[in-house]
């Protein structure tokens, strides 16, 4: 086969705790990253004949040679020395600077998408490592398991959470990952907590909130107003660095009832949890 239409899921950030500062800026975290069952659809061909990467459409917003798309592209030809290229077309859905990790998951389609078209073989840990170097959340999307996270997030641990569902809102405004952690105001000094206390222990009821969202509701009005009126109907938080937020629902019919809801100033969406990426599943990668 030459062709593959593959899905790049979003995930949520369903805590995010900021314990400290790297020598190089970098801040460390703990995370628990949520798959979803809704993201972007990734249509990638082989090309046997060139070795060009080519994207369509153009994303106005980033140059074609600065796509993650392009840019896990061109890094398997230079590790791997193959010599073979790639046409790719993205049916974007996902917002840029979300906090859904969308551009992530796209690198990750491809790096996987690429290793089987290329027949490359490599195996899932070196595709997560290269996958680092393109981005902090690519790691998470290419291991395609909801997973509690440690380091920049590279460290990762499997988990099987609850089965939920969710109304995700994007307030219309770009958050910059850079802009949040390099804010005075930031709270630096979360303790490191268990995986196991966060998740059903001890710290369970502290643990589950996102250290940004303080900087980022002062920082981002139109935020702070997504926050307080999905809060209405639960447990509403911020994903990543924003701008999205979001709030767990018991059944797809309460989620339905929530959307409806959603001043028509808002663009959102409802998705499931998954366990396992709709991306593995449909690589049959176990
Ligand atoms: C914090 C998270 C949680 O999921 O936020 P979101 O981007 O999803 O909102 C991510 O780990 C973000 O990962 P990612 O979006 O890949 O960030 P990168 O491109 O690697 O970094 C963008 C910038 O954010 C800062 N940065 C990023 C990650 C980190 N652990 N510490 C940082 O200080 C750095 O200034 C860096 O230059
Ligand atoms: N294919 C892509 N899709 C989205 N963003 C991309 C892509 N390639 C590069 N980027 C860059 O990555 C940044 C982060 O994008 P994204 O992963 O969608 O958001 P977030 O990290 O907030 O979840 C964007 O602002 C954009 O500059």
């Amino acid at each position: 086969m030459t062709s593959l239409s593959l899905p790049a899921p979003a995930k949520l950030n369903r805590l995010l705790r900021i314990c400290g500062r790297r020598a190089n800026g970098y801040h460390e975290l703990q995370t628990l990253f949520q798959l979803l069952d809704h993201g972007d659809t990734l249509y990638v061909t082989a090309l046997t004949h060139s070795n060009d990467i080519d994207l369509a459409p153009a994303m106005p917003e980033i140059a074609t040679e600065d796509n993650l798309i392009v840019r896990a592209a061109r890094l398997l030809q230079q590790e791997t020395g193959c010599r073979a290229g790639a046409r790719f077309k993205l049916e974007k859905r996902l917002p840029m600077g979300g906090g859904l990790g969308g551009g992530s998951s796209n690198a990750a389609t491809a790096l996987l998408a690429l290793n089987h078209l290329w027949e490359l073989k490599l195996d899932i840990e070196t595709l997560a490592t290269l996958g680092l170097r393109l981005g902090a959340d690519v790691p998470v999307f290419v291991r395609g398991h909801t997973a509690w996270a440690e380091g920049v997030g590279e460290r990762l641990v499997p988990v099987d959470l609850p089965n939920s569902w969710f109304v995700v809102i994007h307030p219309g405004v770009a958050v910059s990952t850079a802009a949040v952690f390099g804010d005075d105001g930031l709270t630096r000094d979360s303790a490191i907590i268990s995986m196991r206390d966060a998740l059903d222990g001890a710290d369970a009821d502290a643990a589950w909130r996102n250290d940004c969202e303080r900087v980022v509701r002062a920082r981002y009005p139109e935020v702070d107003r997504a926050l307080t009126w999905l809060g209405q109907y639960g447990a509403a938080m911020l994903t990543g660095t924003g701008a999205c937020v979001f709030c767990p629902l018991e059944s797809e019919a309460r989620a339905i009832e929530v959307l409806g809801r959603v001043p028509d100033e808002w663009h959102a969406f409802k998705a499931q949890s998954c366990t396992r990426s709709p991306l593995h599943q449909h690589l049959g990668i176990a």
